[in-house]
């Protein structure tokens, strides 16, 4: 790889994390073991790919890769939606697939300015606010489902892949508000200087994507 063109990834502690690294395997990197979910190290270098990574918050890795620390990075489709950075959207990495829905009580009634729980109070405000209904947002960090339950809000705006949490709370899915994968972004300037390596590791990773894609 060029010298000048070395790249600094930021990767997604937690969920996504695992399945990232398999794509980055099967797109024939050499990953070495300080990649691993178990490993607390927060920075991994591989001379050899000219690439090195940032272990970093999900959330917080739109503001690597606008900043720049970081010229690539693996992020939910979600985190896209809330935090609203200046990137690229290169690749859909279609993995880590899950949706963000409303949900609410089975028997949950409209009322007039109701409120709703998220750990994504943008989209969750967008989302109303373009359906021209006006709530309060809570903005809470976790256990989101828990806030109809306890009467702190009317309805939540949250995550579902299986549907287990809102099964066994008691609660229902109203509605879909997006599809959600896992996304490779890229800082807009690192874009244009350091084109070749940036397309090389997208279409890299693009080829394994779309190799796991189901013919129709
Ligand atoms: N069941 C799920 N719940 C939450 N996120 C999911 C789920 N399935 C896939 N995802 C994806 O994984 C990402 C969240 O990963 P994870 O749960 O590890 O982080 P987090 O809970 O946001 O982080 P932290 O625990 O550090 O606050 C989401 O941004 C989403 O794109
Ligand atoms: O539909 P499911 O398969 O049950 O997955 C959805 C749940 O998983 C996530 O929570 P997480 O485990 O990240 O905990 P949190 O409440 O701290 O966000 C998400 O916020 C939902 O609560």
């Amino acid at each position: 790889m060029d010298e000048g063109e070395k790249l600094v990834v930021a990767m997604p502690k937690g969920r996504i994390f695992e399945e990232a690294l398999v794509l980055l395997r099967e797109s024939g990197l050499s990953v070495p073991a300080d990649l691993a979910t178990d490993s607390r190290k927060l920075t991994v270098e591989v001379p050899e790919e000219g690439l090195s990574f940032l272990m970093v918050k999900p959330m917080d890795v739109p503001t690597y890769v606008e900043h720049g620390v970081a010229d690539l990075g693996v992020v939910g489709k979600d985190v896209l939606m809330e935090e609203e950075r200046d990137v690229y959207e290169l690749l859909d990495l279609g993995i880590s697939p899950c949706r963000i829905s409303v949900a609410g009580t089975r028997d949950w009634k409209p009322v007039l300015n109701p409120k709703v729980a998220s750990k994504y109070p943008r989209i969750a405000d967008r989302y109303f606010r373009e359906k021209g209904q006006q709530v309060e947002v809570i903005h809470l960090n976790g256990s989101v489902e828990l806030a109809p339950l306890i009467g702190l809000a009317d309805r939540i705006v949250d995550i579902v892949s299986t549907g287990r949490t809102l099964q066994e709370n008691g609660l229902v899915e109203l509605e879909e508000i997006a599809p959600i994968t896992s996304r490779l972004i890229a800082n807009r300037a690192s874009y244009r200087l350091k084109s070749t390596a940036v397309n090389g590791m997208a279409e890299r990773m693009s080829r394994v994507v779309h190799k796991k894609e189901v013919p129709l």
